[in-house]
């Protein structure tokens, strides 16, 4: 069985949530993907912090040692900053690697230009981490609302925050003690400034704001506030009037323009967002056909941001069984050698063990029957049209019927 060749940039929180994720469901990964995934890189920032024992596994400060591995299938960025992320992503991408991001900062800043690059390059670029953790709201918004039109999005996207806020008002935490607990638990960036001062939330409502409307809103004009003001006494002076401080992103689009707004509000116990608390996000789409969704979920912390993150990897996978060899991402760069095309029935092929024809083939190939040894029978109601094969095919093991390599075909049918 061959393997997915994964690079991880960052072995802090999210890096080690993904690490430990891979190692400890790797089985299920397997039967998902159908192949083994190998972590076989990690890139940190100060080697001398770490002690890694795992010879198996490239762990290093230079990104150049990574991107030139001889085999590497998907990079896996959680690392923090602009750059030098942008940069080592788009050299991932050029290489012809998948990639997969948890680093919204980055993401907000050159999202759209990376995606157009994925586009040209034919590869996959997993985002579904750097908004709201855990909660699956990227994948939603754009595999499972195309029908709909989104009028507008509203919700807690600051894990740290509605951490704060909640330890404040219901354990008398002082700010400085709440926030260093939140970063005890990994929520808050390593430089928290963003967290508390509304920025973090803002680059998930721009990320949002792509997805959704395809396009960022002014950044110098939404208003953008973050936690930090508020003290222990005020958020007791409301607790006692029944309202809570919630840290709200907001989005909607008029004729003109997308209005973005991030800050602290007063919400009564009705509002669907009274309730959410501690690290847990929550987001309220309102939609034309459907009406009102909201998701709820961790927004913030090593496992819930890792299962973003496979979630994307899985995705990924998808791909390689779509029904097409063109859609076959694992793979495309293998094509030529790996594309068979059908002509008319094939009688008992021959495939010896390191050969498998992938799950789904050609929409016109149909696969009649497959034995105990490893021969199988193909028919194509087409006149001629390709599939994949996982490994080599020998020709003369073909007994009847005709399979052509792809470089061989004339393509004009
Ligand atoms: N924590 C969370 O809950 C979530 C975080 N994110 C995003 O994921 C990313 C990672 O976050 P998190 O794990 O919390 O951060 P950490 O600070 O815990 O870890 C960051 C890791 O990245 C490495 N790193 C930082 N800068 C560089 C660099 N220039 N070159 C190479 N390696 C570098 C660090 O190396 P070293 O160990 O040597 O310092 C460290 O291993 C961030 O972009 C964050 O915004 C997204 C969703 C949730
Ligand atoms: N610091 C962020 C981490 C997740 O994006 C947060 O607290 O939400």
């Amino acid at each position: 069985m061959t393997a997915i060749h994964v690079a991880l940039l960052g072995y802090g929180t999210v890096g080690k949530g993904v690490y430990r994720t891979i190692e400890k469901h790797q089985e299920r990964l397997k039967t998902i993907l159908g192949k083994e995934v190998k972590i076989v890189a990690i890139l940190v920032k100060e080697l001398e912090k770490h002690q890694w024992v795992n010879n198996e596994v490239l762990f290093t400060d230079n990104y150049t040692d990574i991107i030139n591995l001889p085999k590497l299938d998907v990079v896996i960025d959680a690392i923090v900053g602009v750059e030098p992320g942008f940069s080592y992503l788009r050299q991932a991408i050029n290489r012809g690697c998948h990639v997969i991001t948890a680093n919204k900062e980055m993401f907000a800043h050159h999202g759209t230009e990376l995606l157009s690059l994925a586009k040209e390059k034919n590869v996959s670029l997993g985002f579904e981490a750097t908004v709201a953790g855990g909660i699956p709201i990227i994948q939603t918004l754009k595999k499972l609302l195309n029908a709909n039109k989104v009028d507008k999005v509203e919700g807690i996207l600051n894990g740290t925050s509605n951490f704060i806020l909640t330890k404040m008002r219901e354990e008398n935490l002082s700010f400085e003690d709440a926030l260093k607990l939140a970063q005890e638990y990994g929520y808050a960036e390593a430089d928290p400034a963003n967290d508390i001062e509304g920025v973090d939330a803002f680059y998930k409502a721009v990320i949002l704001s792509e997805v959704i409307f395809g396009e960022q809103p002014e950044w110098e004009q939404t208003i953008t506030q973050g936690i930090g003001t508020l003290t222990l006494q005020q958020i007791k002076l409301f607790e006692s009037l029944g309202l809570r401080f919630k840290h709200v992103a907001s989005l909607q689009k008029s004729n003109t323009e997308i209005q973005c707004t991030v800050r602290p509000v007063l919400v009564t116990n009705s509002h669907p967002l009274y309730q959410v608390e501690e690290v847990q996000n929550a987001i309220n789409i309102e939609a034309d056909i459907v009406g009102n969704i909201s998701l709820q979920g961790p927004g913030a912390g090593m496992f819930p941001t890792a299962s973003a993150i496979v979630e994307d990897l899985i995705h990924i996978g998808d791909k390689q069984l779509a029904s097409s060899p063109e859609d076959s991402l694992f793979f495309e760069k293998e094509t030529k050698e790996n594309i068979w095309a059908l002509h008319g029935e094939i009688d008992n092929l021959l495939l010896s063990d390191d050969i498998r024809i992938s799950k789904e083939i050609h929409p016109q190939v149909v696969l009649v029957e497959t034995t105990v040894e490893r021969i199988i029978n193909l028919k194509t109601s087409h006149e001629i049209c390709c599939f994949e094969v996982l490994g080599n095919i020998e020709e003369d093991k073909v007994l009847h019927g005709e399979l052509i390599k792809e470089e061989n075909i004339n393509h004009s049918y």
